[in-house]
């Protein structure tokens, strides 16, 4: 898992890590600048355009100015606009400011014209991890004007105006891409920043993560890597007993689908023996279309234990038998997966949030869990909330939406790295519930099986999208469980 260092670490780290490497600031600055360019070069391979790049008085612009050389090798068509004189901006970006090749155009930001065309690019290095206060000045008026021009712009490390841990208060740069450096900074994953930071990319300056990991703050970014060594492995003799036996409780009249698509996800994602619960009159409908699944009412259960893992919720409605999802949460003694109606009837009876089991995982969309903790601010406000609450009863809490966050019961907190915009289609979190459901009842522990389920299920989503892009229904997504696992090579 690749840590995620608070901005207020990140001079720590810088120093901890150069004098460990053997390395001075400014090399580091330089591979930064170079990460940058590679990935410049790579998305914008046959640029002709003016690139202009504004750099702040800090290392963030330092960045800039490194950026701006590399760039003036190919092109003379790079453009410095400053803000600062050079003997009152940092040692590093005073080391890049005198390295500036000729062929580079240095304007003060006071006498910048903003002529900038659609197709120029604009490079935002005024202020990265840095920032201590909101704009003002010429800062803000010069980033409200850029917002204004047309240009391809990207960020360097944040867009400036961020403050890498917290919620955006006042100005920001919008930027079409934000190329960050080793780690994706806490803030970039927050929703309310979703229409400045554009699409992140982790450039890697060689921090490696053994070395992150004692500056982290208990958040980390799940990634591809991280994957197959928390899959179990199955042996050649295998019999579906081996693969689990699950139940999916839910269902309601015309909500039963959301039944049918958890059952057919848990059986696409491996489970041996699927079962579904739901009200007598439907049954008919989801028989004919999963035929895999086993489907009963509530008088056919007798003994719950039986399942090695349940997923409650799904299309339940409010109108349950509150006495019947005491007893089942009670008498259960392994963890289960609730989302949905299942967590929107704990918020209307909280009694029911002692008697879940130890380690079960909640699956909770930002609306499902403002009703079970209260209204929240923004996603910080959510994010402590949802780990006191892991904490308090010991549990995993999956808050869904992008970069789906998982906070455990040891307070550590895991943002998921895959799925996409095109997931925003109803019934896609029955499927993440079908699937999270299927590795705990194939005998994962509950952590894994949260990882895997939220990192294959946007994996899905992802694979689907080639080809369905705003057409993409959550039946999509299941189709594409199984090419998940070919993708990452696990048998
Ligand atoms: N270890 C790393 O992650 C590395 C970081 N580097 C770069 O260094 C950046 C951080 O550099 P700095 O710490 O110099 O921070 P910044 O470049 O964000 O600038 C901070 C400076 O701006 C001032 N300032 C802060 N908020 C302001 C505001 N609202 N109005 C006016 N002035 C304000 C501060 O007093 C300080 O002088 C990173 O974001 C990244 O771009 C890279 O150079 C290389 C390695
Ligand atoms: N913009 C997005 N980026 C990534 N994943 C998304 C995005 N929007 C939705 N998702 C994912 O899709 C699922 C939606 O779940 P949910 O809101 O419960 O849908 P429903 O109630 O319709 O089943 C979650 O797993 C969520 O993480
Ligand atoms: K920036």
């Amino acid at each position: 898992m690749l840590s995620i260092i608070p901005g207020k670490s990140v001079s720590q780290l810088d120093k901890a890590f150069i004098s460990y490497e053997g390395i001075t600031s400014l090399d580091l600055m330089e591979r930064a600048a170079v990460s940058f360019c590679n990935w410049f070069f790579v998305h914008f391979p046959k640029n002709e355009n003016a690139i202009f790049i504004f750099c702040g008085p800090g290392n963030n612009g330092g960045d800039g100015l490194a950026i701006a050389r590399i760039f003036s090798k190919t092109t003379d068509k790079v453009h410095v606009v400053y803000f600062e004189d050079s003997e009152n901006c940092s040692n590093d970006y005073q080391s890049n400011f005198a390295k500036l090749p000729k062929n580079i155009s240095k304007i003060h930001i006071k006498d910048f014209s903003f002529n900038i065309s659609k197709d120029d690019f604009v490079i935002d290095g005024i202020f990265g991890v840095g920032i201590n206060r909101p704009l003002e000045g010429i800062f803000k008026e010069s980033i409200e004007k850029l917002n204004r021009v047309e240009g391809m712009k990207i960020s360097i490390d944040i867009p400036s105006g961020i403050p890498s841990d917290a919620v955006l208060d006042g100005t920001c740069f919008k930027a079409a891409y934000t190329v960050t450096f080793q780690f994706p900074k806490l803030s970039l994953l927050f929703p309310e920043h979703a229409s400045f930071v554009g699409d992140i990319h982790i450039a890697d300056i060689g921090i490696h993560d053994d070395f992150l990991k004692s500056f982290s703050n208990q958040k980390f970014l799940i990634r591809k890597s991280d994957i197959p060594g928390l899959h179990k492995k199955f042996h050649n003799f295998s019999h579906k007993g081996d693969y689990g036996r699950v139940i999916i409780i839910g269902g309601s009249v015309g909500k039963v689908g959301a039944v049918l698509m958890a059952s057919k996800s848990a059986l696409r994602t491996g489970s041996g023996l699927v079962h579904a619960h739901i009200p007598k009159g439907e049954r008919l409908v989801l028989q004919i279309a999963v035929p895999e699944v086993m489907v009963f009412d509530s008088q056919e259960v007798q003994d719950y234990k039986q399942f090695d893992a349940m997923g409650i919720g799904p299309g339940w409605g409010m109108n349950v038998d509150i006495s019947f999802y005491r007893e089942l949460l009670s008498n259960y003694n392994k963890p289960v997966v609730i989302d949905a109606d299942g967590i929107n009837l704990i918020s209307k009876n909280p009694d029911l949030l002692k008697l879940i089991p130890k380690e079960s995982i909640l699956t909770p969309h930002i609306k499902e869990f403002e009703r079970l903790v209260g209204i929240c601010e923004n996603q910080e406000e959510r994010l402590r909330k949802a780990k006191d609450l892991a904490k308090k009863h010991h549990i995993f809490i999956v808050l869904k939406g992008a970069f789906t966050c998982i906070s455990c019961p040891d307070g550590n907190q895991y943002f998921n790295s895959t799925g996409n915009k095109y997931m925003a289609t109803a019934g896609s979190g029955d499927v993440l519930t079908g699937m999270i459901t299927s590795f705990l009842g194939q005998g994962y522990k509950p952590f894994n099986a949260a990882v895997c389920g939220v990192f294959h299920h946007g994996l899905a989503g992802e694979l689907a999208s080639v080809v369905k892009r705003r057409g993409l229904i959550a039946s999509d997504i299941i189709d594409y469980i199984p090419a998940t696992y070919t993708q990452l090579d696990i048998d």
